[in-house]
């Protein structure tokens, strides 16, 4: 058993906790990692606000770090202690007929029991107060200790600094692989981008690497235009600023609408927009963005009949152990940006604060040191 500070949501909309938690050793094929940083997503904070389906409390959230293995179970072929790794909540087991399938990213060998926030043997490792403690997103990196399965994690390179390829573990990956894998942008495109946060400034990032010639940034918050512009935005927008939908306004400035769109907000009122935002006979919407539980979709069918074409990916569509350590070395080699999505440098402790700045609009994303290495 190993002792770590974890920051525990006992209920939704609550504060987190740092507490004392007890970590139970990995079984076969679990590996238990020592996590030195995590960032925050705001899938963190969309599952503590109670609006996630599968929400359950209490529970420790995380799923953007980068760690040490300090110990493996039985089986484990694939990581040793003293690797540095990153966890993936999307796995990738190999065998199972979707990791079989070029057409998809998402392993289904654990969802199931990732869905329900425990191991592939139906239980949880973490302990705290005498309470049993969900895992999140097979990952729950805002620990000292955490155990993931062993399909749910990857080694990377040591040199490879873990405060900042812990982004690779979710934001950055997800928004330059909806571009790059989902959407296949191409070569002189014109694209358009929901939320100017990590995921979608991964997006516009992706989109260049493209050669996409136009690259519209639209967020609400204008304190994002300039990193937006940073990362490849040729130009950012205002929905609020115009007298009629920004849908409408799109179509007027591109010459009948973009040929690729992406949602990367979670909010279902821009997803509409994003898709009728797009060229008929061929404009693509990647919906990236999570939304709340019960809320839909919806359009007129004449917007699919006439060509365009609505499709969504979770971690951007990349094989995720295939992957990372490809997106690791792009990183090192200088050809893919991480630190400039870094906006805060924090502690474990300060969890809380990492999470008001994300809701008030104030960070990218903020990377919290959860102990030395
Ligand atoms: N599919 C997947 O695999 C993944 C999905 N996600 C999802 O992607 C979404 C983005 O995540 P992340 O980048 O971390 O989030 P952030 O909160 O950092 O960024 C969202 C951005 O959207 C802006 N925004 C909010 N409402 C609107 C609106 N109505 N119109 C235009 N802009 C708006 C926000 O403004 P403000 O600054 O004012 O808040 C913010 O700049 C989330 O829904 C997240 O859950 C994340 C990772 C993986
Ligand atoms: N639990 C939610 C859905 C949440 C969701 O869509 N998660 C994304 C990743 S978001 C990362 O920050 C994802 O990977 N989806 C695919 C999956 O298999 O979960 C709900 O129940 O609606
Ligand atoms: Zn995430
Ligand atoms: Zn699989």
């Amino acid at each position: 058993m190993k002792q770590g500070q974890s920051a525990v949501a006992w209920k939704p909309k609550e504060p987190l906790k740092i507490e004392t938690v007890q970590v139970a050793p990995p079984k076969a094929h679990e590996v238990r990692i020592k996590i030195v940083y995590t960032a925050v997503c705001h899938t963190d904070g969309y599952t503590l606000s109670g609006e996630d389906p599968e929400g359950i409390f209490p529970v420790i959230l995380g799923h953007e770090g980068g760690g040490v293995v300090e110990s493996i179970g039985d089986g484990v072929t694939n990581v040793q202690p003293g690797d540095h790794v990153i966890p993936l909540y999307t796995p990738q087991c190999g065998e199972c007929k979707f990791c079989k399938s070029p057409k998809t990213n998402l392993c289904s060998k654990i969802r199931s029991f990732q869905g329900k926030g425990v191991m592939p043997d139906g239980t949880s490792r973490f302990m705290c107060k005498g309470h049993s403690l969900f895992h999140f997103m097979g990952c729950s990196t805002f620990s000292e200790y955490t155990v993931v399965a062993d399909i749910s994690v990857v080694k990377v390179e040591n040199k490879a600094p873990l405060d900042k390829v812990c982004l690779l573990g979710c934001g950055v990956s997800t928004g330059y692989g909806a571009a790059l894998n989902t959407a296949k942008v191409e070569k002189n495109s014109t694209c358009a981008i929901w939320g100017l946060g990590a995921v979608g400034l991964a997006v516009a990032m992706g989109c260049k690497a493209a050669g996409a010639s136009r690259i519209i940034g639209i967020d609400i918050n204008e304190g994002k235009f300039e990193i937006g512009n940073k990362f490849g935005c040729t130009e950012c927008i205002n929905p609020k600023m115009y007298n009629k939908p920004i849908e409408e306004v799109l179509v007027e400035i591109t010459d009948g609408g973009l040929d690729y769109t992406f949602e990367c907000i979670g909010n279902v009122k821009a997803m509409r927009a994003a898709l009728e935002a797009c060229h008929k006979g061929w404009g693509t919407s990647v919906i990236v963005g999570v939304a709340g539980a019960g809320q839909e979709i919806s359009t007129r069918p004449f917007q699919l009949v006439t060509g365009r074409v609505w499709k969504g990916c979770a971690f951007g569509g990349w094989k995720s152990r295939d992957s990372v350590p490809k997106l690791v070395e792009k990183y090192l080699n200088g050809d893919l940006i991480l630190d400039d999505f870094i906006t805060h440098s924090l502690t474990l402790e300060e969890v809380n604060d990492a999470l008001q700045l994300m809701h008030n609009g104030k960070s990218i994303r903020s990377v919290l040191q959860v102990c030395t290495l």
